[in-house]
C-alpha cells in the first residue's frame, strides 16, 4: 500500500488559493480545497479545472473541493486561508471553531483590515485566539498564472517560530516552487501589502503612457515608504530587500497579469474606480488597502507619499496625471530622508 500523504486544508478557490493547492498537491500533499460557490467546487471535481480562475490547467487527483468548510477543515493540521482581505474576519468568525488547536494557520493574503488597521496574520490571531508559534505568512513574488503553470518562483514563509516556518517550508517546497524562511512576519506582510498599492500607482504611470523612468522611480520610492513604515513598525529593514519586498514589487509592478497594476493602468486610462471594479470579479486589494496604510503611517508618523496620494485618488480627489504631478512636484528632498 501506497504510504498516505499528509493533508492540508485551503480555504479559498480564487486564483491564489487554487494555484497554491497545486504547489502543496506537488509538494506530496493531498489538498482539501474549500471554494465559496458550489459550481466552482462541481468544476474542481468533476471536470478537473477551476473553469473561472485557472482555466486551462489540471487539477491533480489529490485536490478535493468542497462549499463545506467542516468537512475541508476536519483532520487538517496546516490550514492555509486565500479569501481578500477585507473579507477574512467574517469567514474566521464561521471558521474559527472548526480548526484544530495544534493546527498552523498561514495567512496567503496582502491586505490590512480598513478600520482596524490588522494585518492578516492579526485578524488570525484574534479570531482564533492562536498564538505567534501556530501563525504564518506565505508570500513573496507569486503571481499566480505563472506558479499554476509550474514556472519557478521563490517565496518566503514567515513566522515568529523559526521551527515552524521550515516545517511549512518543508510542506511546500516543489520542484517549481522554492520558499525561504523569516522571521519577520511584520516586515512580510507590509511588504505584500503595501506591493499593491505601489503597482495600482505604477499601472497609473502605464496607463498614462509613461515609460521605464516614471516606473523605476515609483517602484524606488514605493520601496522606500514601505521601508520606512515596516521599520517603524518593528521590521527588519532587510525584508525589503528580500523576495517579500523587492522580489514582490518587481513582479507585480513589471507583470500584466498583476491585478492591481491592471486596475491602475485602466484608471490611467481614463477609467473611473467604479468602472473598474465592475470590470472584474478579481481582487485588486490596493484599492482597500491603501486607505488603511496610508491611516497606519500617519499613526506611525511615517511620510508615504505614494500610498497617501493613491488613497486620494480613490477617494476621487485626484485623477492619475494630477496624482503623478502632485508627487514629482513636492517639496524636494534628500534621498534618504
Ligand atoms: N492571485 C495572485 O497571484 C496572488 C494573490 N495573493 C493574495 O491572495 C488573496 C486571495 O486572492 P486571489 O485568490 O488572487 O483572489 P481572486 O480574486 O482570484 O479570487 C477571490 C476569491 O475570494 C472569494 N471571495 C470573494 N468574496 C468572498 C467572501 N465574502 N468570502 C469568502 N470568499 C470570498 C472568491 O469567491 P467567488 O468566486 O465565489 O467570488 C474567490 O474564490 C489576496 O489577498 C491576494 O492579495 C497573494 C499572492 C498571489
Ligand atoms: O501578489 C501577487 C503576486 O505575488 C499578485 O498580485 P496582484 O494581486 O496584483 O495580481
Amino acid at each position: 500500500m501506497p504510504a498516505s500523504r499528509p493533508m492540508v486544508a485551503v480555504l479559498g478557490a480564487g486564483s491564489w488559493g487554487t494555484a497554491f493547492s497545486l504547489v502543496l498537491s506537488d509538494a506530496g500533499n493531498d489538498v482539501h480545497l474549500w471554494g465559496r460557490r458550489q459550481e466552482v467546487c462541481d468544476a474542481i471535481n468533476d471536470k478537473r479545472e477551476n473553469t473561472e480562475y485557472l482555466p486551462g490547467i489540471v487539477m491533480p487527483e489529490g485536490i478535493m473541493a468542497s462549499h463545506d468548510p467542516a468537512v475541508v477543515l476536519d483532520g487538517a493540521d496546516l490550514v492555509v486561508l486565500a479569501v481578500p482581505s477585507q473579507r477574512l474576519r467574517e469567514n474566521l468568525e464561521e471558521w474559527a471553531h472548526l480548526i484544530s488547536p495544534d493546527a498552523v494557520i498561514v495567512s496567503l493574503m496582502k491586505g490590512v483590515e480598513l478600520g482596524t488597521h490588522l494585518r492578516m496574520s492579526e485578524v488570525i490571531a484574534e479570531l482564533t485566539g492562536a498564538g505567534p508559534e501556530r501563525i504564518a505568512v506565505i508570500t513573496g513574488p507569486n503571481l499566480s498564472h505563472e506558479i499554476a503553470h509550474r514556472e519557478p518562483a521563490a517565496s518566503v514563509v514567515a513566522c515568529a517560530d523559526s521551527s515552524v516556518a521550515e516545517r511549512v517550508q518543508a510542506r511546500c517546497h516543489s520542484p517549481a516552487f522554492r520558499p525561504y524562511t523569516n522571521t519577520d512576519v511584520v516586515g512580510c506582510e507590509l511588504g505584500g501589502t503595501t506591493k499593491n498599492v505601489i503597482a495600482l500607482a505604477v499601472g497609473m504611470a502605464t496607463g498614462l503612457g509613461f515609460r521605464d523612468n516614471a516606473k523605476a522611480t515609483v517602484i524606488t520610492r514605493g520601496l522606500a515608504e514601505t521601508g520606512r513604515l515596516a521599520t517603524a513598525m518593528g521590521a527588519d529593514p532587510k525584508t525589503l530587500s528580500g523576495l517579500a519586498g523587492l522580489g514582490d514589487l518587481v513582479a507585480s509592478c513589471s507583470s500584466p497579469l498583476s491585478r492591481n497594476r491592471t486596475f491602475g493602468e485602466k484608471l490611467g486610462k481614463g477609467m473611473s474606480v467604479d468602472e473598474v471594479v465592475a470590470s472584474t470579479r478579481q481582487v485588486a486589494e490596493g484599492v482597500k488597502s491603501c486607505e488603511s496604510i496610508a491611516e497606519l503611517a500617519a499613526a506611525h508618523g511615517v511620510d508615504m507619499p505614494i500610498v497617501n496620494h493613491v488613497a486620494a485618488l480613490i477617494r476621487g480627489e485626484l485623477t492619475p496625471e494630477q496624482m503623478l504631478r502632485s508627487l514629482i512636484t513636492r517639496e524636494p528632498k534628500s534621498e534618504w530622508a
